[in-house]
């Protein structure tokens, strides 16, 4: 599997109001990146911009070589983003949130792989329960099954230990490793402390340069 994500020199305004300039950031197989930085820093805006939900920035991003705009489509069937909320529609039970998640990205799948990756992340009995009666954390590890359900090599996820309780954020964060090990990449943001996660770099938001560094 070979792709990278370039970037080179972003900037980003709100109410002109400079959130970060002068990014330049790679990541390929193999790679975690983390965002760091306080709140209102501008992490989400940046994993916006990378996921390609965003276009009023200033600067280059590149998908496998390509401008982004001609690159555009098979970007986007290489991406698995996971925002901040959960992203999950409250009157669908976990087992037809992931069938309208399958649709969206033109799948079919099949029931019996829902029910095998809702159990997976700790949902077996829950499968046909409304997830507006979930718990937050239940209803995060519904947005979270996806990983597995709809295998994309890059990872952009923003804040997804949110609300995981202790072992699920350890089985989250062995996720995560695995699949850098098995060639695909994340870029995310968390204000939880992470494990070692193999190819871990950073790079961190809210200071006037924002800086890159590797573990
Ligand atoms: N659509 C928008 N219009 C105007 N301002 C915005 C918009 N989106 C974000 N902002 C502002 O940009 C700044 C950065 O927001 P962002 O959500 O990217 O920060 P963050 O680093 O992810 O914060 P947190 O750690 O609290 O999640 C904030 O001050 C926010 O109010």
């Amino acid at each position: 599997m070979t792709f990278r994500l370039e970037a080179r020199g972003l900037a980003c305004e709100r109410d002109d109001r400079r959130l970060f300039q002068d990014i330049d950031l790679e990541v390929g197989p193999g790679e975690v990146l983390r965002v760091e930085g306080p709140n209102g820093s501008g992490k989400t805006t940046l994993l916006k911009i990378l996921s390609g939900q965003l276009t009023d920035y200033s600067g280059e991003l590149h998908w496998c070589g390509q401008p982004m705009r001609r690159a555009r489509s098979a970007f986007l069937a290489n991406l698995l983003y996971l925002g901040h909320t959960p992203g999950v529609k409250a009157a669908l039970s976990p087992l037809e949130n992931l069938a309208w998640y399958q649709a969206l990205c033109g799948e079919r799948g099949d029931e019996a792989e829902r029910m095998a990756v809702l159990a997976d992340v700790g949902l077996h009995g829950f499968e046909d329960v409304p997830v507006a009666q979930l718990s937050a954390g239940q209803q995060r590890r519904v947005a979270l099954a996806r990983l597995t359900l709809t295998p994309r090599p890059l990872w952009v996820l923003d804040e997804p230990f949110t609300a995981i309780d202790k072992h699920g954020v350890a089985r989250l964060e062995q996720r995560l490793l695995d699949h850098a090990q098995a060639g695909g990449s994340v870029i995310l943001t968390t204000h939880h402390e992470l494990a070692p996660l193999g190819e871990l770099r950073r790079i961190t938001l809210g200071h006037r340069a924002c800086s890159v560094a590797g573990e």
